[in-house]
């Protein structure tokens, strides 16, 4: 199985990003959703982004924010990347495609094979399609360190890449590779020693499991 890529998400530090980029994650995670207590204002992005630049690809999560919204947070972080965590329609997904000319990621949450099923429809829509696992409120709809059962999208065959999102943590994300066999994994709370305060020792613990498995 190749190497998977790693993301770190809700990066709101210098630390953190420094670790993420140590452990050599692939991808640091900037939160803008006004709820998460991983948020990011646009000057800290600012600050992060420019840090970040060259060094680990940067992304921004948003859930169904307005363009005025992303485009600040383009700017004002360079992003690379756009991950969409609220019920963005494949429609909206490829509009803002081609609205910034970046990669979009569509997050899916996860209960059932029904759900699974969802994915397909962002074939040709976005570029990656993240298996999260569904939360029992709309209001968060993720970075709540809950896993799903990745028997439901093991080796997922679908139109776009993927990857693997919801509870991942230093203990179980070889067994959720192993499992899954999935080609990139991303966590936030699994890397914290309280929601929205990363730790270090865990980032880095993260990145060499998942490189292990
Ligand atoms: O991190 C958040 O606060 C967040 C808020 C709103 C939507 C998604 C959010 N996080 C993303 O959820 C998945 C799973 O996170 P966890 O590892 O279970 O904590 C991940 O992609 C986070 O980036």
């Amino acid at each position: 199985m190749p190497t998977p890529a790693v993301k770190i998400c809700g990066i709101s530090t210098h630390d953190a990003l420094e670790a993420a980029v140590r452990a050599r994650a692939a991808y640091a995670g900037f939160v803008f959703f006004a709820k998460s207590p991983r948020n990011v204002t646009p000057a800290q992005a600012a600050e992060l982004g420019a840090r970040a630049q060259g060094r680990i690809q940067r992304v921004g999560l948003f859930v169904d924010a307005n363009d005025a919204a992303i485009a600040e947070a383009v700017t004002a972080a360079g992003l690379d990347v756009l991950q969409l965590h609220g019920k963005e329609s494949p429609e909206r997904a490829a509009q803002l495609r081609a609205r910034f000319g970046l990669p979009v990621w569509k997050a899916m949450p996860i209960a059932s094979i029904g759900d699974v099923a969802r994915a397909h429809a962002y074939g040709g829509a976005a570029d990656l399609m993240l298996f999260d696992a569904k939360t029992p409120t709309d209001a968060l709809p993720g970075g709540m360190g809950l896993s799903f059962d990745w028997s439901l999208i093991a080796h997922w065959d679908g139109p776009i890449k993927w990857g693997l999102a919801g509870g991942l943590n230093a203990e179980n994300v070889g067994q959720a590779l192993a499992l899954t066999g999935a080609p990139l994994v991303d966590t936030s709370s699994g890397v914290e020693s309280a929601p929205g305060v990363k730790d270090v020792d865990k980032i880095a613990a993260f990145c060499a499991a998942a490189r292990m498995a």
